[in-house]
C-alpha cells in the first residue's frame, strides 16, 4: 500500500477551514441582507463608515492578536464589506422597482468568457437573478439588441483606468432612447493565456481586444511577436486555443472556460486597471433614498465663452458633486461639443431638480441619460496609526535634535483628523457633551451635531462606553472619553474615537507612555499646578512613543470668590513653543460669559474649545447661542 504523502492530512484540515470560511461567509451575507430589512424605515444611505470604521479598527487589533497584519486583515474584510454594501443596495433597489425585467436576457460584447461577460455576471450575481447570456460582436447590435427587445439589459464598458474612455459607447449613447439604469466597475487583471501544451518560448501571435492592446502596451512592447486585432477578449481566447504558437490577453476567469492557462499575469500598464461598465435598458429606474444615486446628463452649451463654466457653476451652486465630464464632437456640426456629465445625486432630488430647470435655461440640448445606484465602494479609511505595526512590541522611543513638541522640530500646527474635519488646520473646532456627568447622551449627541460641533465627549464607566459609541455611530460624530487611568485604556480605545486624559495622568509616566503606544489622538489637560513645561514633557513622552496625535487642552478653573479664570497667556505661550494644537476648556461660567471666553480663546488663536454640556455644562439654549455665535 502506498504510504500517505505527510502533507495530505494538513491539506485535508485547510480544505476543511476554508469550507467552514465559506458558510461562515454566506452567514454573514445573510445576515446584512438582515441589516438592510432593518434599514427599510430609515431614510439614510445604506453605508455606514462609522460603523466599517469601528469594526475594521476592532478586527484589525482582534487580528494582530491572532498574528495576522492589519493591511491584510482590512483588505479582506473591504472584499467582505463591498460585497456586503453592494447586496443591500441591490436589495433596495429590487424593492423599489417591482416591475423591473423578469427575465434577464443580457446582452453584452464578446461571447462568454469576455470581460463584459464577467461584469454582467457580477452586476447580476448581486441581484440573484439568472443570465440569459445574447453576447453580440459590436457595441451597435448591444444597443439595437436592447431597443428591439431582444434582450432586457445591455452591458457597456464606458472608461477603464489605463485606456480612458470608450468613445464609440459615449457616441451610440448620444442617439438612442435606452436608459442607463445602473453602473458597475470591475477589476481586469490582464493575463497572458496559452493553451495546454503550448511552449511559452515560442509564441507567434498575440491576440487581444484592441482596447486590451492599448491598456497593456508597455508589456506588449517587450515582445517581438505578430499583435493580432480582434474584436473581443472571448475571441481572442477562442482563437488562442485552436491557433499553434499563440496567445490571448485576458482573463484568468475567462480563460478558464476556454482551456486556457496563464502563463504571465499583471501585464496591465496600470497596477489597478479597473473598467466602468454601464448597463442600459428600455425603461429607466427609481433609486431610493437609502441608496447613493448618480445622474448622467448629456448637454450642448452656447458657443459664447464662459458658457460651459455658467452651466457648471449651477452644479456648484447647488453643492452638486461632478464626478466626470467628457466631451465629444457633435456628428454634422464640426468643432461643436456633446458634454457628458456624472453627478453623484439623485434625480427626484430637489437640487438636483433646481439643476435641471437652471441647465435647461442655459444649454441648447440637455438630456438625462439615467439615474441609478452608485455601485463604486471605496474601501473605508483607517487612519496609518491603526494600521501600524504591532502595538504591543514596545516601540524604540524616537528621538530627535529637538523636542518632538517643539515648532524647531516641526513648524507647521500638527492637523488631526476627527471624523470629517481636522483640528489645527486653522479652523476653530468646537469639542462638546456631558462628559462625566450622567446625561442622556442621544440627545446631546443629536445637539452636537446639529449645531455643528466636531466631537461627543462622554464619560468614562464602562457601561456608558458603548453607549457612547453607538450615539457617535448614529448622529456620525467621533467621540471622546475622558480617562483618568482607573479604566484600562484598551477598553476605552476599542469603542472611543479620542482619549481625554485627565491633568492627572501628566504626573504618571506609565500612562504617558500607554497613551504613547495606543493609536487614538490624546488631549491632554493641563489644570493649575501643573507647569506649562510638565505639560510639554508629558506630550513628549507619548510622542516619542510614537503617537504624533497629540492635542494639549488649557483647561480653567473657578475661582475662590466664584469668577472663573483661564490662563490664555499660557495659550498663546504653548501656540508659540509647540506645533501642537491646543484646545482650551473654559471653567462652567454663565453663557454670557462663556461665549467671551470662547471668543477670547479664538483670539488666542486656540484650535478649539472643550465645552461641558447638561447639568455641569450649558444647557441646551445656551450651547445653540454659543454655537450660533461662533459658526453662523
Ligand atoms: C451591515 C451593515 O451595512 C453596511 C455593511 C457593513 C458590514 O458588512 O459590516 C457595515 C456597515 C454598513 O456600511 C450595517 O449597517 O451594519
Amino acid at each position: 500500500m502506498s504510504q500517505q504523502h505527510p502533507v495530505e492530512p494538513i491539506r485535508r484540515q485547510i480544505t476543511e477551514l476554508d469550507q467552514q470560511l465559506l458558510s461562515l461567509l454566506a452567514k454573514r451575507r445573510a445576515l446584512s441582507l438582515e441589516v438592510a430589512k432593518s434599514k427599510r424605515d430609515v431614510v439614510k444611505p445604506v453605508r455606514d463608515s462609522q460603523r466599517e470604521s469601528a469594526l475594521l479598527t476592532r478586527l484589525v487589533q482582534q487580528g494582530r492578536e491572532l498574528g495576522l497584519d492589519g493591511q491584510y486583515v482590512s483588505r479582506l474584510f473591504h472584499t467582505i464589506i463591498e460585497d456586503s454594501v453592494l447586496r443591500q443596495q441591490a436589495w433596495f433597489q429590487a424593492q423599489n422597482n417591482p416591475d423591473a425585467p423578469p427575465s434577464t436576457r443580457v446582452a453584452f460584447l464578446g461571447a462568454k468568457g469576455s470581460y463584459s461577460y464577467l461584469a454582467a455576471q457580477s452586476y447580476f450575481e448581486r441581484r440573484d437573478q439568472p443570465l440569459e447570456e445574447l453576447g453580440q460582436d459590436s457595441f451597435d447590435a448591444i444597443f439595437a439588441a436592447v431597443e428591439q427587445g431582444q434582450a432586457d439589459y445591455g452591458v457597456l464598458p464606458v472608461e477603464n483606468t489605463s485606456s480612458g474612455s470608450i468613445n464609440e459607447v459615449f457616441d451610440l449613447l448620444q442617439h438612442t432612447a435606452l436608459h442607463i439604469v445602473g453602473e458597475t466597475t470591475e477589476s481586469i487583471p490582464h493575463c497572458v493565456l496559452m493553451a495546454d501544451g503550448g511552449d511559452p518560448g515560442q509564441i507567434k501571435t498575440v491576440f487581444a481586444h484592441p482596447q486590451v492592446h492599448t491598456q497593456c502596451s508597455r508589456y506588449l512592447a517587450t515582445l517581438d511577436v505578430e499583435q493580432a486585432y480582434v474584436a473581443s477578449s472571448a475571441e481572442a481566447m477562442a482563437l488562442a486555443q485552436t491557433t499553434p504558437n499563440s496567445v490571448a490577453l485576458g482573463s484568468e476567469r475567462g480563460g478558464a472556460l476556454y482551456g486556457l492557462n496563464v502563463i504571465q499575469r499583471e501585464i496591465a500598464n496600470q497596477p489597478r486597471n479597473e473598467t466602468r461598465f454601464l448597463l442600459v435598458a428600455r425603461k429607466p429606474v427609481e433609486v431610493p433614498p437609502q441608496v447613493p444615486a448618480k445622474t448622467t446628463l448629456l448637454m450642448a452649451t452656447g458657443q459664447q465663452p464662459g458658457a460651459l463654466v455658467e452651466a457648471l457653476g449651477v452644479l456648484r451652486d447647488l453643492g452638486i458633486n461632478m464626478t466626470k465630464l467628457e466631451s465629444r464632437p457633435i456628428h454634422g456640426n464640426p468643432w461643436e461639443e456633446m458634454f457628458y456629465l456624472d453627478v453623484s445625486a439623485n434625480l427626484r432630488s430637489e437640487a438636483m431638480q433646481t439643476a435641471l430647470r437652471e441647465l435647461t435655461r442655459l444649454t441648447r440640448f440637455i438630456k438625462v441619460l439615467g439615474c441609478y445606484p452608485c455601485e463604486t465602494v471605496l474601501p473605508t479609511e483607517l487612519d496609518s496609526q491603526a494600521l501600524a505595526d504591532d502595538p504591543r512590541v514596545p516601540a524604540q522611543p524616537i528621538q530627535a535634535e529637538q523636542p518632538l513638541f517643539s515648532r524647531e522640530h516641526k513648524a507647521q500646527t500638527q492637523a488631526i483628523r476627527l471624523g470629517h474635519q481636522h483640528l489645527g488646520d486653522g479652523s476653530f473646532l468646537t469639542l462638546a457633551g456631558p462628559g462625566l456627568a450622567n446625561e442622556p447622551l442621544a440627545q446631546w449627541g443629536r445637539r452636537v451635531k446639529e449645531h455643528g460641533g466636531a466631537v461627543l465627549w462622554g464619560g468614562e464607566q464602562a457601561q456608558s462606553l458603548t453607549e457612547l459609541r453607538q450615539v457617535g455611530q448614529q448622529v456620525g460624530l467621533p467621540v471622546m472619553a475622558s480617562w483618568s487611568g482607573l479604566t484600562p485604556l484598551s477598553q476605552l480605545t476599542a469603542d472611543c474615537d479620542l482619549v481625554l486624559a485627565a491633568d492627572a495622568v501628566v504626573h504618571h509616566p506609565d500612562r504617558l507612555q500607554q497613551l504613547g503606544q495606543s493609536q487614538r489622538p490624546v488631549v491632554l489637560q493641563r489644570a493649575a499646578g501643573t507647569s506649562g513645561e510638565a505639560l510639554l514633557a508629558a506630550a513628549e513622552q507619548i510622542l516619542s512613543q510614537g503617537n504624533q496625535q497629540v492635542i494639549l487642552c488649557e483647561t480653567g478653573h473657578c475661582g475662590s470668590d466664584g469668577i472663573p479664570r483661564l490662563d490664555l497667556a499660557m495659550v498663546a505661550w504653548l501656540k508659540q513653543r509647540t506645533h501642537l494644537p491646543v484646545l482650551v476648556a473654559p471653567a462652567m461660567a454663565s453663557a454670557p460669559l462663556l461665549a467671551s471666553l470662547v471668543a477670547a480663546a479664538r483670539g488666542a488663536e486656540a484650535d478649539g474649545v472643550l465645552l461641558p454640556l447638561g447639568s455641569e455644562g450649558l444647557d441646551s439654549d445656551g450651547f445653540a447661542q454659543l454655537m450660533k455665535g461662533l459658526y453662523c
